[in-house]
């Protein structure tokens, strides 16, 4: 099955080639994620093999820290479990990487900046994380789609809207199944992350910092089935727990590997 071309239900057009009507492929080539709803939603009429998680909140909320646990629990339970983050997960990814969050190139005008993070993201869909779900993966990514629309249309005033509607164009359909929000204070996420260097997004103001939870909170309130919010100063372990059993519920229904792997406590 080719996943070349994907068709926009509601524009009738082809998102890759722009024909109306008259691109060549036919419902059978259909890719399993086309353009989801408006909201940013999976669409819940297309079948999914694998299941998406995407981890967000503030820096220093302690999302790589519950994407290690999360991992080990679901591959000990015999699940294949992509493990992924943004900036990058791709090899164009990583490059972006380096440069968007790089201290150097400060101050980058906001546009620029939200453009570099949607193409990273659309690179990281493409080649890893499409694929990944296609063969029935669990992927785990440190962030997606949300931390665009909290830190550029939010935290930097470009407006959630715009911001949601490129990156929306930008990932052809794919959004988690599930985001789990740490949600994290400004001067929490600030404490705990002071014996490292900061990035250049990092650097920003305890100001920005606040906006951007805000902002990640009010899209927990506009999509509640889709998240999952946890009060990050919690200890680690509980929010463990707390996690595991909403992906023990989610692999549940839709059939996916052992059930009782998220469940399983690790150490
Ligand atoms: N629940 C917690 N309580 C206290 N400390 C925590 C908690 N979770 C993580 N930490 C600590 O906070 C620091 C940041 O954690 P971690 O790297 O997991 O956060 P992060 O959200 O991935 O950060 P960033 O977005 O900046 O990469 C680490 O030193 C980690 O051990
Ligand atoms: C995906 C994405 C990220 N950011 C910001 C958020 C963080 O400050 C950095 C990434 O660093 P991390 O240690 O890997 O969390 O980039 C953003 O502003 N917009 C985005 O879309």
């Amino acid at each position: 099955m080719s996943f070349g071309h994907v068709h926009n239900l509601r524009s009738e057009r082809c998102v890759v080639c722009s024909r109306r009507y008259s691109c060549a492929v036919t419902s059978a080539d259909f890719p399993r994620y086309p353009l989801g709803s408006a909201a940013g939603e999976p669409d819940p009429s297309v079948p999914r093999a694998g299941l998406f998680i995407a981890l967000e909140g503030g820096d220093g909320a302690g999302k790589s820290t519950q994407i290690k646990r999360l991992a080990r629990g679901l591959a000990q339970g015999g699940l294949e479990v992509l493990t992924t983050r943004e900036p990058g997960g791709s090899d164009l990814g990583e490059r972006l990487r380096n440069l968007v969050l790089d201290p150097q190139f400060a101050p980058v005008d906001p546009r620029t900046e939200a453009l570099l993070f949607a193409a990273s993201r659309s690179s990281h869909v493409e080649t890893v994380i499409r694929p990944a779900l296609e063969r029935g993966a669990v992927v785990i990514t440190d962030r997606f789609l949300d931390s665009s629309v909290a830190y550029q249309g939010a935290g930097r005033g470009l407006g959630t809207s715009v911001i949601r509607d490129l990156n929306a164009w930008a990932v052809h359909g794919v959004m988690p199944d599930l985001t789990v929000l740490l949600d994290v204070s400004a001067a929490t996420g600030r404490q705990r992350r002071s014996t490292r260097a900061e990035d250049r997004m990092e650097q920003e103001s305890q100001d920005f910092h606040h906006d951007v939870r805000q902002a990640f909170l009010a899209l927990a309130q506009d999509s509640p089935q889709r998240y999952l919010v946890l009060a990050a100063d919690q200890p680690i372990p509980v929010l463990a727990q707390q996690i595991s059993e909403r992906v023990t519920q989610l692999l549940a229904e839709r059939n996916l590997g052992d059930q009782a792997a998220a469940g399983r406590s690790t150490p």
